[in-house]
């Protein structure tokens, strides 16, 4: 039997999210990372990902690549989609996780310079072809899809809890707020940005925030359209992120037990991507978690007849670990496709 080739990714944006795809990937077996495009310079780059990871002498940088046993990627210093020439390294997917280019013209210009398809770390601004949420929707893809989103670790975490509670329940309406680890768009100190709240310190303010998850969970999960309102509060933690949910039921019988007892369930049948704590736990005990959802049972209670509050947890490496799942649900795809 030939072995099968490694999934070629190229990476634009080598911040937090693509440090940690770098890194997923250089432990997995199946895929490689062969370019990297960031406004960052290569000495700079390659500092921080050894400042965050284990092992860190793995990675060396030799001219302008980032190698180690796994990978050797191109660093390249460029700012815009339009000039990073894809198709000089063959890749399969272009993962974008620079939070920038989130506009199908931006997309377009990943595919017309050679990238078959594009995958957004985040949310999109336009329409696109798929928005994937791994544990939910993945039989939607198809080999045909060239703009791809595999939502955002926030959007992720709400559909999937709202996913498994619908699997049981029927939920009317409901709210979430994400209190939310600072981002690297935010001012450390006082600083005019293009919005008043997210112009104040970041390290020392809860920062209330809009979230754009509402507008598009239609698009995942359609029962849901118009269903949940969406916010955040950015609180003055570097990581670990707390999704507080309150939902409606339509039946008045259902109590905190019910529900945990589905979100186990849902563990038990997602593995990998769910679990459920019975632990009371804090932010810092999620750091390194790479499930995209970690249910808090002690978090669960029921007020008046038909009102259920929920507290999960999750982080930015889940949702880097599910970027990758989705690269090989489309890699698989295609090799379906060309064996047809
Ligand atoms: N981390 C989170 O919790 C979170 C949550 C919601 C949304 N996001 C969005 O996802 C994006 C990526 O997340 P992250 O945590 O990896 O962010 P990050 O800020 O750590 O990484 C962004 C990277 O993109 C690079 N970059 C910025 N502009 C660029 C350009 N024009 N061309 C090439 N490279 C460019 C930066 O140098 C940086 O290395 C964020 O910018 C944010 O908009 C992040």
């Amino acid at each position: 039997m030939t072995q099968q080739q490694p999934i070629k990714v190229g990476i634009m944006g080598f911040g937090q999210t693509g440090r940690q795809i770098f890194e997923l990937a250089s432990r997995s077996d199946d895929v490689e990372v062969v370019a990297i495009a960031d406004i960052g310079k290569p000495e700079i780059l390659h500092y921080l990902l050894r400042s965050e990871v284990g092992r860190p002498e793995r990675h060396r940088l030799e001219g302008n690549f980032l190698v180690n046993d796994r990978c050797r990627a191109r660093l390249m210093e460029i700012d815009r989609p339009a000039e990073m020439p894809w198709d000089i390294f063959g890749v399969d997917i272009v993962i974008d996780s620079t939070g920038k280019y989130r506009d199908r013209d931006s997309m377009t210009d990943h595919l017309e310079n050679g990238a078959p398809r594009v995958l957004l770390r985040t949310l999109p601004i336009d329409h696109i072809d798929r928005i994937i949420i791994p544990g939910i929707n993945e039989t939607s893809a198809s080999a045909g899809d060239r703009m791809v989103s595999a939502g955002s670790a926030t959007t992720s975490a709400l559909a999937l809890l709202l996913h498994s509670l619908a699997d049981s329940f029927s939920i009317e309406c409901g709210s979430m707020t994400t209190i939310h680890a600072f981002t690297s768009d935010q001012a450390l100190q006082d600083y005019a940005g293009s919005d008043f709240r997210r112009s104040r310190s970041a390290a020392k303010n809860i920062i209330p925030n809009s979230h754009e998850a509402s507008l598009w969970l239609g698009n995942i999960l359609p029962e849901f359209d118009g269903k949940i309102l969406t916010s955040a509060l950015n609180v003055p933690v570097q990581e670990g992120c707390l999704l507080d949910v309150n939902l409606v039921m339509t039946d008045s019988a259902v109590d905190a037990a019910a529900v945990n007892d589905a979100m186990r369930a849902a563990a038990a049948s997602k593995p990998g991507i769910i679990g459920a704590v019975e632990d009371p736990i804090v932010s810092s005990d999620v750091i390194g978690n790479p499930l995209s959802l970690l249910f808090d049972t002690q978090g669960t209670i029921k007020a008046g007849n038909n009102t259920i509050k929920t507290l999960s947890w999750y982080e930015n490496l889940g949702h880097a670990a599910r970027l990758l799942d989705v690269v090989r649900l489309y890699s698989k795809l295609d090799r379906q496709q060309e064996a047809a």
